[in-house]
């Protein structure tokens, strides 16, 4: 499969201050790859450097086979950027400010800002220093979909957007995977990332921590299940299932209750063995998974691994 994006050990270091330490990464074409983590860990350092905003201590980067440091100017038409501090020319209106930056870009269908500023409900009359932060976070979203890019990288793009907005933002996500589009996008927000991304990679103090698609994350996390019996059962019939170990039949014998780790087969198998009068099982929470790489803690059931 194609990379749109390759990183190799990619290092940065401010000083004495750790920013990014050994990412490797790829990013296939075509798809949308969420990036998450917490405050301080790197993403948006990482995204710097694949457009030569600021260059590597160490290892290498490669966005669309080019070299950001070599053909930065090449790079720029084919990628749709928004900044996480994304700030513009205050004294233009809207309107003028995305013609120039068409203009730059050597001409986009009228069309194309229009229908992206009307779907974010953005008015392109306003003068720019009058906008709230969410209306000047549209504008940077308009400009950076709007030439339709190979590949988009988003910094933090839901921030200070209303619910309804996200949604839209996530609509045309979704549209631009659709017509083949890469997307990279960086977020501290799981569920945001989860409805859109194919594969999400999570950064931590500046090393990453996990990478997966999402059905994986999915499939290997916690299921907090709570059963009850007909009749007494014995604790051994369950705890012995595969990912069970956590779980605890009370001392009536007839309520067990506990987490499930990844798959659930083995101990409905075990379930079934048994009259079961209720079943209540929460379905896998991607957002405690997240806490839990952010955390470092143990409950972090994979190694790094690449998967396709
Ligand atoms: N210009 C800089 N000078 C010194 N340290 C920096 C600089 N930029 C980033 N850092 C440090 O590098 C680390 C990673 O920062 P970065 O901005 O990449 O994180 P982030 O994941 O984007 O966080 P956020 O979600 O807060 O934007 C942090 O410890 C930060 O303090």
């Amino acid at each position: 499969m194609e990379n749109v994006i390759e990183l190799r050990e990619l290092t940065k270091t401010y000083g004495l201050r750790r920013g990014l330490t050994g990412l490797s990464l790829d990013v296939h074409a075509g798809e949308v790859f969420g990036f998450l983590g917490p405050n301080g860990a790197g993403k948006s350092t990482t995204i710097r450097l694949l457009l030569d905003l600021i260059r590597p201590t160490g290892g290498t980067a490669t966005v669309l086979g080019l070299d950001p440091r070599a053909d930065g100017i090449r790079l720029r038409t084919r990628v749709g950027y928004l900044a996480g501090d994304f700030v513009c020319d205050g004294r233009q209106n809207v309107y003028d400010y995305l013609r120039f930056l068409a203009a730059l870009r050597g001409g986009v269908p009228q069309e194309s800002i229009d229908d992206l500023a009307d779907r974010l409900g953005l008015d392109q009359s306003t003068k720019i220093k009058k906008l709230s932060k969410g209306n000047r976070q549209k504008v940077g979203l308009v400009q950076a979909f709007m030439h339709r890019p190979e590949l988009l990288i988003l910094d933090e793009p839901t921030s200070g957007l209303d619910p309804l907005v996200q949604q839209t933002f996530l609509d045309l996500v979704l549209e631009a995977a659709a017509r083949g589009q890469t997307v990279f996008m960086s977020s501290h927000i799981m569920s945001e990332v989860e409805a859109v991304a194919n594969r999400i990679g999570i950064i931590r103090d500046g090393r990453l921590a996990a990478l997966d698609t999402v059905a994986n994350l999915r499939a290997g996390a916690v299921r907090n299940i709570e059963v009850t019996f007909g009749r007494p059962a014995e604790a051994a019939a369950f705890t012995a299932a595969d990912g069970a170990g956590r779980l605890r039949l009370d001392e009536s014998g007839t309520t067990l209750t506990g987490q499930v780790i990844g798959s659930p087969d083995a101990l409905i198998k075990a379930l079934a063995q048994h009259t079961v009068t209720t079943l209540r099982v929460t379905e896998p929470a991607l957002e405690e998974l997240f806490h839990s790489y952010y955390e470092g803690a143990e409950a972090a059931p994979r190694a790094v691994a690449q998967s396709t």
